[in-house]
């Protein structure tokens, strides 16, 4: 529990702020959101992230190209013949993944599918509002079915908050001595190979909490 739920939505974390911060146009738009919706007179809430739906789709973005774990069903073995359908036959005794990553930047499956582009997850901006918790199969970052991943609302809400809140608090810049490597490496998760270093600006809101 302790292993699946801290390095995942840490990492998550890093990938999110090395996208804002490649993409200041997405982190200008989760300001606006932010201002908006929370002011600059207190703090971010977990209350709040229900009624951000852009910092929703930038996090969905974040699980979309660069999921923490792009390999599912880590050693499940088949214990029957199993048709799929497409054809193809998984036969009995098989150890089988799924390959998630693969399905994340299938073209096939998602227009522009290198690009970071939270705008694809919000219906007024013409993209579609995917659930990300194992109902969709086109992005299924947390797992699907009995196996799913008991703590995807809690590393959701999570990782909202803390991009939230640093976000809010800081603009974030290239480091023009480190810039960004996206670079992925699998260790027990998805990692960045080369860690995120970034220059944090304080807004300096009127903030008390
Ligand atoms: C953004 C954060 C997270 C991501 C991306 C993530 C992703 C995943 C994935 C892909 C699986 C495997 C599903 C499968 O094999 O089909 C999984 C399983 C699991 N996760 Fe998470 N997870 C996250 C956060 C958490 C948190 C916060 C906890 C606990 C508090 C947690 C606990 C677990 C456990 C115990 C399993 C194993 C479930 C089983 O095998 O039955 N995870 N997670």
């Amino acid at each position: 529990m302790i292993f699946r739920g801290t390095d995942t939505t840490a990492l998550l974390t890093e990938w999110v702020m090395a996208e804002l911060v490649l993409n200041p146009d997405v982190q200008n738009k989760l300001q606006e959101e932010l201002e908006l919706v929370v002011g600059s007179k207190r703090s971010v809430r977990d209350s709040d992230v229900g009624n951000l739906p852009y910092l929703q789709a930038v996090v969905k973005e974040a699980l979309r190209v660069h999921p923490p774990g792009p390999l599912l069903s880590w050693a499940r073995l088949s214990t029957s013949d199993v048709e799929l359908s497409n054809g193809m036959v998984v036969p009995v005794n098989t150890t089988a993944m799924v390959n998630m990553w693969a399905i994340t930047h299938d073209s096939k499956v998602w227009e522009e599918a290198s690009k970071f582009k939270p705008e694809r997850f919000i219906e007024s901006m013409g993209g579609t509002n995917v659930d990300v918790r194992g109902n969709d199969l086109r992005l299924a970052p947390f797992g699907a079915g009995r196996r799913v991943c008991p703590g995807k609302n809690l590393g959701l809400v999570t990782v909202s908050l803390w991009v939230a809140k640093l976000v809010h608090h800081f603009n974030w810049l290239p480091n023009k001595e480190n810039p960004i490597d996206l670079t992925e490496v699998l260790k027990l998760s998805s990692e960045m190979k080369y860690p995120l270093s970034a220059v944090a600006l304080p807004r300096n809101l009127l903030l008390s909490s």
